[in-house]
């Protein structure tokens, strides 16, 4: 009888691979990120990416920054993070304990919304606003939330 495979991906990498699958649609020139809820028996709950509400066309969009806040997208796009929260169609009751796959670390403003709807651990891939006072202020959050969080890397192909 032949043995099972042994070389399969890990759960982390698994999820975190969705994560990356859901940030290559996101519309955003400059940076793209996608997030992904596991709950604590492997189960995907949801996936999301940075993109427009629904209603304000994405090809339409002016995607860059401004300094009329009336133009900058920061302030229309809704987060891969708070998409993947909001895609979800089961009850808040399953992210007790979840933990989200984003390839980007979550801001100040996902970090309040990740812990209100109950999710246990942050696991991300890049962290390129280290240091600044949003990051800063979403770490601090996550921490004193009891929201742990940690980075893992992806192995190139
Ligand atoms: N964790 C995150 N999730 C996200 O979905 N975003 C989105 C918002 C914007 O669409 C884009 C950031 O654009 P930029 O400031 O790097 O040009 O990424 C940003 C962060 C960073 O905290
Ligand atoms: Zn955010």
């Amino acid at each position: 009888m032949p043995g099972k495979r042994t070389d399969v991906i890990s759960w982390d990498e698994f999820f975190m691979r969705a994560a990356v699958a859901a940030s290559l649609r996101s519309k955003d020139p400059n940076t793209q990120v996608g997030a992904c809820i596991a709950d604590t028996n492997h189960r995907i709950l949801s996936v999301g990416y940075n993109g427009t509400p629904r209603g304000l066309e994405d090809d339409e969009f002016p995607w860059g920054t401004a300094e009329n806040p009336l133009y900058d997208k920061h302030n229309y796009v809704i987060h891969a993070e708070a998409n993947a929260i909001l895609n979800y169609r089961g009850s808040l009751k399953d992210m007790d304990g979840a933990t989200v796959y984003v390839t980007l670390f979550p801001c100040h403003e996902c970090a309040k919304t990740l812990v209100q709807a109950g999710i246990g651990e942050v696991v991300y891939l890049d962290d390129k606003y280290d240091g600044t006072e949003d990051n800063l202020i979403s770490k601090n959050i996550l921490d004193r939330c009891g929201v742990s969080w940690r980075q893992m890397s992806l192995a190139a192909e």
